[in-house]
């Protein structure tokens, strides 16, 4: 059966801005109470990928964390993630779904009005709302959409909406004040000296707004 996808942070995995690798990444962010994560991991060969994902996923399991495998349907399906996010680029999500099947959530990337309906008609499980602000974590990423591509889509997409990029503690109430079910700082969490500080951090900034 597809489980529900909790609400809240949503944090993904980014060792190449951090100190630590991405399994001692996901401790830090399962002690700190995350309950859902993607790992998404650019750098590293398919077999590396694979065996960071078989750990995590047990790692997630024994938390009761929903995990997501950004872009690599194989590795998602072979340790039985709860979900799988993909781009405008990779697989389209018609086809995507054959593969994982329907209990396997599925997550797109959107950045403007008619992808977010594409998304929602086609069957996504959640959408990615970005880059709300200007990022350097994603390679070639496209201009910042800006908050009122988050309005548009709190007030017309009915599925769950992940608010992402250029998010840090600093602006926060600012895209919390739209409550999207989910927001995702990369950088802000991954990159900070401590994990477990900056998410208590953030949670006390978003529950002013939930
Ligand atoms: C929650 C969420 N939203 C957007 C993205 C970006 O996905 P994509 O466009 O496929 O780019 P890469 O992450 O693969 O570089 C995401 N990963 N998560
Ligand atoms: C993967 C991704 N997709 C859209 S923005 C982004 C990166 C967001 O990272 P940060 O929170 O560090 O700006
Ligand atoms: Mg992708």
């Amino acid at each position: 059966m597809k489980k529900k996808i909790p609400q809240g942070l949503y944090a993904i995995t980014a060792e190449n801005f951090s100190k630590k690798n991405n399994v001692e990444i996901v401790k830090e962010l399962l002690d700190s109470g995350i309950r859902i994560i993607q790992y998404r991991e650019k750098k590293k060969t398919k077999f590396e990928k694979l065996k960071q994902c078989e750990t995590i996923r047990q790692l997630t399991l024994s938390y009761n964390c929903f995990f997501i495998v950004n872009d690599d349907i194989d590795i998602a399906m072979s340790v039985h993630s709860d979900g799988i996010h993909l781009g405008q680029d990779d697989l389209p999500l018609l086809k995507a779904r054959i593969i994982v099947g329907q209990d396997m959530a599925i997550g797109i990337s959107t950045h403007n009005p008619e992808q977010a309906n594409k998304a929602t008609i086609n069957g996504a499980d959640y959408i990615g709302v970005g880059p709300i602000f200007q990022t350097f974590t994603k390679e070639n990423m496209i201009d910042a959409v800006g908050l009122e591509y988050l309005e548009y889509c709190v007030i017309h997409i009915k599925i769950p909406k992940v608010a992402i990029g250029g998010i840090k503690l600093s602006n926060l109430s600012r895209v919390a004040k739209f409550k999207p079910e989910n927001i995702c700082m990369v950088t802000e969490i991954v990159g900070s000296k401590n994990i477990v500080e900056t998410i208590n951090k953030a949670k006390k900034i978003i529950n002013d707004y939930y």
